[in-house]
């Protein structure tokens, strides 16, 4: 079997597009223009990366962008001083702080200063007791993003065997929240799992986000499962022709032997990234319509 990939590139342009004709009615009949402002603390470059596109990205779908890049040894008054002038201005309808911060800075301190209206990450306490609660909330962007995947791929998730690799607070979590909502029979695994491999046999959903470049092989994988990476991890693949070292970018799953096995398979790049910005746009209108008191966009939440 070979899986079909799931094309989270031209799913995300989808959405993207969804979110443009929001943007475009909110301006029109309601004279509104969402904002996101993003705040960046100090050089990470994975973060500059996904800062990179984002802001292009929110300009292209009509919406205001603002970005704050601040010193890597700003101190966590000056940063909370920023979050509230943000929660304060109306012109900005979603606030994300890129993590990780600089270890100096408390970063649930930080999060949880963020108007949960406006928290469109969804990492928020408020925002994820609302989601453990099953009640409206702002849902994160990676495993919303995923669950769009899923949903379009394999309709229903009710009674499905899920295995979420992986129990941050921005990924694992979140995800097998959203997957226990739709109703799948969730096993969350991380580093202390026993025997991981047998583990990840049973599901009929494996979600991949542990930050280990490959790891996730082949033949833990039950035929015919539908297989999402989240994982970005940046690898050394040789030399340049000037000699300079060269880098690729690949998934949490050994892609060709996980494609082999599995019904289907999110790419890495391709997959779960560009969905997840496409699902910081779609939060933002959400929070946009949600401050206004308008419909929200159908379709674009959990
Ligand atoms: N595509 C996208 O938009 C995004 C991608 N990412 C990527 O997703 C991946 C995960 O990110 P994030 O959740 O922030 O990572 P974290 O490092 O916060 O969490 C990783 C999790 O994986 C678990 N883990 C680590 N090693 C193993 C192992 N050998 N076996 C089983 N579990 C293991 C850890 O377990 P324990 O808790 O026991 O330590 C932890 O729960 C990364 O590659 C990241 O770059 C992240 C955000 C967005
Ligand atoms: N507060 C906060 N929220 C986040 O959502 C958040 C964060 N901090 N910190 C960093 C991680 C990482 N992340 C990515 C999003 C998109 C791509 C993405 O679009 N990747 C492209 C490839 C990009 C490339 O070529 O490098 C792809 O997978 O196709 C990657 C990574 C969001 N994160
Ligand atoms: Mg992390």
């Amino acid at each position: 079997m070979t899986a079909t990939v799931i094309d989270g590139k031209a799913f995300a342009a989808k959405v993207r597009g969804q979110v443009a004709e929001h943007v475009a009615r909110l301006k029109e009949v309601h004279g509104i223009t969402p904002g996101l402002a993003v705040v960046l603390v100090g050089e990470d470059p994975a973060s500059q990366v996904y800062v990179r596109s984002k802001g292009k990205m929110t300009v292209e779908v009509g919406m205001a962008s603002f970005e704050h890049r601040l010193a890597i040894d700003t101190s966590e008054a000056d940063l909370l001083k920023v979050v509230h002038d943000l929660n304060n201005d109306p012109a900005v309808h979603g606030i994300l702080v890129q993590l990780p911060l600089p270890d100096h800075l408390d970063s649930d301190l930080v999060i949880n200063a963020i108007d949960p209206a406006k928290d469109v990450d969804g990492f928020h306490i408020s925002n994820v007791g609302l989601l453990g609660t099953g009640q409206k909330s702002m849902v994160p962007c990676t495993p919303l993003g995923s669950l769009m995947m899923l949903r379009d791929h394999l309709g229903s998730l009710s009674g499905k065997s899920a295995v979420v690799i992986g129990r941050s607070n921005i990924v694992g979590k979140p995800m097998a929240q959203l997957l226990l909502n739709d109703s799948c029979t969730v096993t969350i695994a991380h580093s202390r799992t026993a025997d991981l491999p047998s583990v990840v046999r049973q599901a009929d959903i494996v979600v991949a986000a542990v930050g280990r470049p490959q790891m996730v092989q082949g033949d833990w994988i039950k035929p015919g499962a539908t297989v999402i990476d989240v994982g970005i991890n940046r690898i050394d693949a040789g030399t340049k022709d000037d000699g300079s070292p060269k880098t690729r970018l690949v998934g949490d799953c050994d892609y060709d032997s996980c494609a082999a096995v599995a019904g289907a398979i999110t790419p890495v790049p391709g997959g779960v990234g560009p969905m997840t910005i496409a699902c910081l746009l779609a939060n933002t209108v959400t929070a946009c319509c949600r401050a206004n008191g308008l419909a929200e966009p159908e379709g674009l939440t959990a």
